[in-house]
């Protein structure tokens, strides 16, 4: 038995300037597995409790003492001797230890980075690569990228009500060729906000930020730098949006609209542009507006909820009972254990729901969520813009792993059909 040896946390930096956890766990054999934690802005209710410490001294209350404190007594006592390669088990010691039905005792930000670093110690013990250890020699299937090109809402400081307007390249035959066709819209985009006049600031995700009022001008905007870069707009590169809707739901309505005006206005966006995926475009507590929204546009667009699952399989399981939405977006620290995150990526297939493995607006270097894609063949994943390498640091892992797949690769279709 590869027994856990130490189990070590610290506090770091994410790339909103937050601090967050970064956890090593190191084995017998002397390997290392290291994961960092990222962090949400616009958070569902009830994603696991991701523990701040308060102190308006340090770091404006957000310092993350308390959970790296937790790792290093409770937690790496608990875990020392603990076999490595029984990851199912050492999950339940953390969800057990913890105690509460959100994590909020010692925090999901704790548990979720001595998980990843577990998997990663496991994996290296084992002389594999990540997804392959976790995913098995038939771990070939690469994720069709959702690339965040105009920042809005909660990520950005300009007037634009939706999150994310993101690109797909549908058209692409590899993922080392949707990466190029991304970035070649991206550099097109930028010149086409250049010449109207606007800025080319970015947003969390890098994504351009520019003072554009409404989702139209954004989608058009979008629409023709697809066009303007050679690409046939839904048949080469499509879009897909996350309006994160919860963020702009008060008393019953959608900024101007009631929820039936606005899932009429939704409809109509699909109708007039390219779009092949809306995530959240209602909110999380307006479960009518979800079973409306499936209804209307449910047959011709993949319809993916965030806030209203938060990666639980229990919520997961109510949606897929009421009819809520037809895929699942997965972030690893909305629930804060591998073993519950594998958990409710199986629940989501076996009911038909696609599944959309996701970064969170505040990242790291960290590249597990690219491993992990790759490790469930979940098809897709969303990880942000062309720039910054908070974001690029997936991709560019995505394909090293196609390289060493080579013949044996393949991007999933599924957006693609869709057109
Ligand atoms: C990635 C997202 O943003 P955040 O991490 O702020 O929830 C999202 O809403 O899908
Ligand atoms: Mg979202």
């Amino acid at each position: 038995m590869n027994a856990i040896s130490s189990v070590h946390a610290r506090e770091i930096i994410d790339s909103r300037g937050n601090p967050t956890v970064e956890v090593d766990v190191v084995l017998a054999d002397g390997t290392r597995g290291r994961a960092a934690v990222p962090s949400g802005a616009s958070t569902g209710t009830r994603e696991a409790v991701e523990l701040r410490d308060g102190d308006p001294g340090r770091y404006h209350g957000k310092g993350v003492r308390r959970a790296v404190e937790a790792v290093n007594t409770e937690i790496a006592a608990a875990l020392k001797g603990h076999d490595a390669t029984d990851q199912a088990g050492a999950d339940r010691v953390l969800i057990e230890l913890d105690g509460t039905a959100d994590k909020s005792r010692l925090g999901a930000n704790a548990t979720l980075g001595v998980s990843l670093a577990l998997v990663r110690a496991a994996a290296g013990s084992a002389g594999q690569p990540l997804y392959r250890y976790l995913g098995g020699a038939d771990a070939t299937l690469l994720p069709m990228p959702l690339m965040n090109i105009v920042n809005g809402g909660a990520h950005a400081d300009n007037p634009l009500d939706f999150q994310e307007f993101m690109i797909v390249p549908v058209g692409a035959g590899t993922f080392a060729e949707a990466v190029r066709m991304g970035s070649e819209v991206f550099h097109a985009l930028r010149g086409a906000l250049r010449a109207a006049g606007q800025n080319t600031n970015v947003g969390d995700e890098g994504g351009f930020a520019p003072d554009l009022r409404t989702a139209e001008e954004a989608l058009t905007f979008v629409t023709e730098a697809i066009a303007a870069t050679g690409y046939r707009p839904g048949a080469d590169v499509a879009i897909a949006l996350d309006p994160a809707a919860s963020e702009f739901y008060q008393g019953g309505r959608y900024l101007h609209r009631d929820p039936g005006e606005h899932v009429a206005y939704l409809a109509g966006l699909v109708d007039a542009f390219p779009i092949v995926s809306i995530e959240d475009g209602v909110a999380q507590d307006d479960h009518a507006g979800w079973v409306a929204l499936t209804r209307a546009i449910g047959g011709r667009c993949q319809l993916v909820g965030d806030d209203v699952f938060c990666t639980n399989e229990a919520l997961l399981r109510q949606g897929i009972a009421d009819g809520v939405g037809n895929a699942i977006l997965i972030k690893v620290n909305q629930i804060g254990t591998l073993t519950e995150t594998l958990a409710t990526v199986g629940t989501a297939r076996a009911a038909g729901y696609r599944v959309v493995m996701s970064h969170r607006s505040g990242e790291t270097e960290d590249t597990t969520i690219a491993d992990l894609a790759v490790a469930t063949g979940c098809g897709q994943i969303k990880t942000g813009s062309l720039s910054r390498s908070d974001r690029t640091a997936k991709y560019n892992q995505l394909i090293r792993i196609e390289e060493e797949l080579g013949e044996r690769a393949t991007l999933d279709p599924y957006l693609r059909v869709r057109v």
